[in-house]
């Protein structure tokens, strides 16, 4: 196991933000989704110790939690959400600075720094003073100073926030080809559902102080029981309308592609579809189980009003 916590509370105060919360993650590529104020930076910022939780415990790879905070911070990076740069700094200097914090020689900081700045896209800006920054370079600096010690473990704590559109998907396939470095797990919490399913295997769904649910995308995401995607040769709407006529249950119709949803349930089995619409002149094509989608997952367990779905990138 990566991390383990148990019976975790964090307050604020008299504000109660994570409510004796328990969690096991594997070494993977996770992602913590969850609405604004759900809990998420609080929940990284305990466990990198920089918050104390009210009651539990937890460990990190052989670390328990709490007790071993300098020990863990060299085996993980923290891209936070919140400004985190030096003014006044070059990009250089200050990624430097950071790996010295980590405990690293000045040379070898250095040496480190330039490499990972060219690794993010900074490599010709990398003298430049970081005031003259955009939010897109500041966003790539705050990505190299997490993972200038080489970590085992990097929290990104919603690292496309503030980018237009190619600077968001330029951020995501760095995340990913960083991800994919051996024995590299990553944490990206995010209130976006595309940010998560892009780079991320493993998904923790957090809402209202607790985790809503946590598993391998793959594992949630796996088939509905009796629901299939049918596509057929022609006409799939009047098809559509052969298989209501039936009895069976037809949803999802789509406008532009040949196909729709039904549900095989109550003894209605394939060969029932090939037999009604064969008799119509109709052919199948395709008939495959029909996944979840995290969305649907998403909003199995996090209430979404009606204005939220933007914020909620969906
Ligand atoms: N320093 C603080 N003092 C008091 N309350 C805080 C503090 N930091 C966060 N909170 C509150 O705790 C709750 C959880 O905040 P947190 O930042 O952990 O949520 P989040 O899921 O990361 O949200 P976002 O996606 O907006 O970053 C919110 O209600 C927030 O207002």
């Amino acid at each position: 196991m990566l991390l383990t916590i148990d019976n975790f509370t964090v307050s604020y105060g008299r504000h109660r933000v994570l409510d004796n919360i328990s969690l096991e993650l594997p070494q993977a590529a996770v992602g913590l989704l969850g609405p604004n104020g759900a809990g998420k930076s609080t929940l990284i910022k305990a466990i990198l110790g920089l918050l104390k939780p009210e009651s539990g415990n937890g460990r990190f790879l052989q670390f328990e939690l709490g007790k071993n905070d300098k020990r863990i911070r060299q085996y993980v990076g923290y891209m936070p959400e919140s400004e985190c740069l030096i003014p006044g700094f070059s990009a250089v200097q200050y990624v430097s600075y950071v790996a010295q914090l980590n405990g690293m020689g000045r040379r070898e900081a250095f040496k480190r720094a330039h490499k990972v700045l060219y690794l993010v896209g900074l490599g010709e800006a990398r003298y430049r003073n970081l005031d003259t920054y955009s939010t897109g370079m500041k966003q790539r600096l705050k990505l190299a100073q997490a993972i200038v010690h080489d970590p085992h473990l990097i929290f990104l704590d919603e690292p496309t926030n503030g980018l237009d559109p190619d600077g968001r998907e330029e951020m995501l396939d760095l995340i990913r080809e960083i991800a994919r470095i051996e024995n590299r797990c990553i944490i990206l919490s995010s209130h976006l559902m595309r940010d998560v399913e892009r780079c991320t295997e493993y998904l923790v769904i957090m809402d209202q102080q607790k985790i809503k649910c946590s598993g391998y995308i793959k594992e949630l995401c796996a088939g509905q029981a009796h629901r299939y995607r049918l596509r057929v040769n022609r006409d799939h709407k009047q098809a559509a309308e052969i298989l209501r006529g039936k009895g069976l249950t037809v949803d999802h119709v789509s406008e532009r592609e040949p196909n729709f949803e039904v549900m095989l349930d109550g003894g209605i089995h394939a060969r029932d579809l090939f037999r009604h619409l064969t008799d119509a002149g109709i052919q199948i094509r395709q008939l495959i189980p029909r996944n979840y989608t995290v969305e649907e997952i998403y909003r199995k367990h996090v209430h979404i009003n009606a204005n939220a779905g933007e914020a909620n990138g969906i």
